[in-house]
């Protein structure tokens, strides 16, 4: 396993270790790549101890893990009160404000992170920067309704600061990326002086009608886990506290 990976792993195990508890008994799921080291270190729980949980999934990715793992299914309609959700971000700055929807899950991980009564961030150590844009260059993933898509990019271009904001279009399929929820993706990069004050930029963007919603996720983690390369994890805590601890048996 090269380092990148094992650090996801690192970073998903401990998470589960100190945030998946006996007494949580609904669990949600995020999408993307560290994800899966969550739903196995869960699995490791043993048979007893998911005997009657229910896993909340944030897109078609997570629904395939959790059905494929054995969990119990189920949807934030029926639970829109989660235990603990634990998500993976595309990157993480120093106040727990991140970047989401490198996957184009953000709609519903946002929901399931609302819907937590905890809220865990899981990712490698690429993802660990004091300001939001430092390492994710691709922009701040935004979704929107398929009709507005080209009055929202003018609006970014011309009226939000995001002149270079594209349209994401699909790999092995002609035209635009269409999310699970059958919208478009918007990636708009801003300059640092935007990112700095990711709510500020957040809440502009989620103004423009035909936004669905914004992939930027202010100060809604406890605390974000992140697989080093030496075998630690760093932990940041939404009070600014930051651990460094070993890695899990
Ligand atoms: O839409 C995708 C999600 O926000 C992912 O959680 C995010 O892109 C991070 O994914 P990964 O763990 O693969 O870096």
């Amino acid at each position: 396993m090269d380092i990148i990976e094992s650090s996801k792993r690192l970073a998903a195990y401990t998470a589960v270790d100190n945030h998946v508890k006996p007494e949580h008994k609904v669990i949600g799921i995020g999408s993307g790549s560290t994800v899966p080291y969550v739903v196995e270190r869960i699995v490791q729980q043993g048979a007893e101890a998911n005997k009657g949980r229910v896993f909340i999934p944030t897109g078609f990715q997570s629904k395939e893990l959790i059905v494929s793992s054995g969990l119990g299914l189920g949807d934030v309609d029926q639970y829109p009160t989660i235990d603990v959700t634990l998500d993976g971000a595309d990157e993480v700055d120093s106040q727990l404000n991140c970047v989401k929807g490198g996957g184009a899950c953000h709609l519903r991980e946002k929901v399931l992170a609302e819907a937590a009564r905890t809220f865990i961030l899981v990712a490698d150590y690429r993802k660990n920067v004091q300001y939001l844009g430092t390492n994710f260059l691709q922009g701040v993933p935004i979704e929107v309704v398929p009709f507005a898509y080209a009055k929202v990019l003018q609006n970014l271009h011309h009226v939000l600061g995001s002149p270079k904001a594209t349209l994401r279009m699909a790999v092995k399929k002609a035209g635009p990326v269409v999310s699970d929820n059958g919208n478009f993706i918007i990636d708009a990069p801003f300059d640092r002086e935007k990112m700095i004050d990711p709510f500020t930029i957040m809440a502009q963007i989620k103004m423009l009608t035909g936004v669905v919603e914004v992939g930027l996720f202010c100060r809604m983690a406890k605390a974000a886990y992140f697989g080093n390369e030496d075998g630690t994890v760093t932990v940041r805590w939404d009070d600014g506290k930051i651990d460094q601890v070993a890695a899990p048996v």
